[in-house]
């Protein structure tokens, strides 16, 4: 091959946030699971870039229907379905080695009516969005689960202090502060749960985890404070790998008073909405061998 000739490189393609929502009505109790899901497909697609030959791409809308079809049989926990996803497509063209498959699922509680919750009838809540994401390689298959918009905020236990000074620092040290945050987390499963609940029950345990240690631990930074939130993760479960986190330092500035003639104990904020801290770490397993192929396609995680 001549220096300079131009060659398809990396590359794939699918249905993006494909929105399905399934009802499990068996019983009167109605059930529902609300996802936005994203197929893509990686393989052998080059005839189709260089030349225009279809005959080996699975069409998007393909992708579209096999995802509403596999949901007739029940959806489960989003990162089986997306495992299912995966090994149809992986396994059912040659041509197809791996792909990408993600989901965000919105949460649903029920309508209260008369302290009573309803059957069939829900209300959209401001809870965290659940997020999977399984990408394969032909038998090399890697399962991250997450959230992302878990919006927490602790009016004390927050300090900030002992910070290096130069000519441009003008933020005062506080042994007192509101701490918030949006977080959002991915873990990497090495091995797939496989006792009671599954994936959800993991997610649920995770998820509880991430907001005690939020309430608990005394924070001298954000960073601590995340730290000892994958930690504690990787404690409890020996079948996640790594676990980041990213989060912004939602502000809250206390309200100078007094030109008012008031005083302001730590009880008016001005809540900024930017710029915020940005902090994110990966809070890992010494020793155990890193999974940079996992990450590739998750943005904003470094
Ligand atoms: O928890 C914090 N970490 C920082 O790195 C930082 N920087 C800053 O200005 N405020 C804070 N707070």
């Amino acid at each position: 091959m001549a220096a300079g000739d131009v060659v398809l490189g990396e590359n794939q393609y699918g249905k993006a946030e494909c929105r399905l929502v399934r009802i499990d009505r068996e019983v009167a109790r109605h059930r529902i699971t609300d996802l936005t899901v994203t197929s893509q497909l990686r393989g052998d697609f080059e005839a189709c870039h260089t030349d225009g030959d279809n005959s080996q791409v699975v069409a998007t809308d393909t992708q579209k229907n096999t995802l509403y079809a596999f949901a007739r049989d029940g959806v489960g926990a989003p990162e089986e379905l997306l495992l299912r996803l995966a090994e149809h497509f992986t396994t059912g063209f040659p041509w197809v080695v791996g792909g990408r498959w993600e989901a965000q699922q919105h949460s649903w509680d029920r309508v209260e009516v008369d302290g009573a919750p309803h059957d069939h009838s829900f209300v959209r809540t401001g809870r965290e969005t659940r997020t999977a994401l399984v990408q394969r390689d032909g038998d090399e298959v890697f399962v991250l689960a997450g959230l992302r918009d878990l919006t927490v905020l602790k009016s004390t236990g927050s300090e900030f202090h002992g910070f290096p000074r130069d000519r441009y620092t003008t933020l005062p040290e506080t042994d007192d502060r509101i701490l918030a945050t949006d977080v959002t987390a991915w873990w990497r499963y090495a091995e797939l749960p496989d006792g009671p609940g599954g994936f959800d029950a993991t997610y649920a345990a995770v998820r509880d985890l991430l907001l005690a240690t939020f309430a608990e631990v005394h924070s001298l930074a954000l960073q601590q404070t995340i730290f000892a939130m994958g930690k504690a993760v990787l404690d409890a479960f020996p079948g996640i790998a790594e676990v980041r986190l990213s989060c912004p330092n939602n502000h809250h500035f206390l309200v100078d008073l007094e030109p008012f003639g008031l005083d302001n104990p730590g009880e008016v904020f001005f809540a900024a909405d930017r710029p915020y801290g940005l902090i994110q770490a990966t809070v890992q397993r010494e020793g155990e061998a890193r999974k940079p192929r996992a990450w590739a396609t998750v943005a904003g995680f470094a």
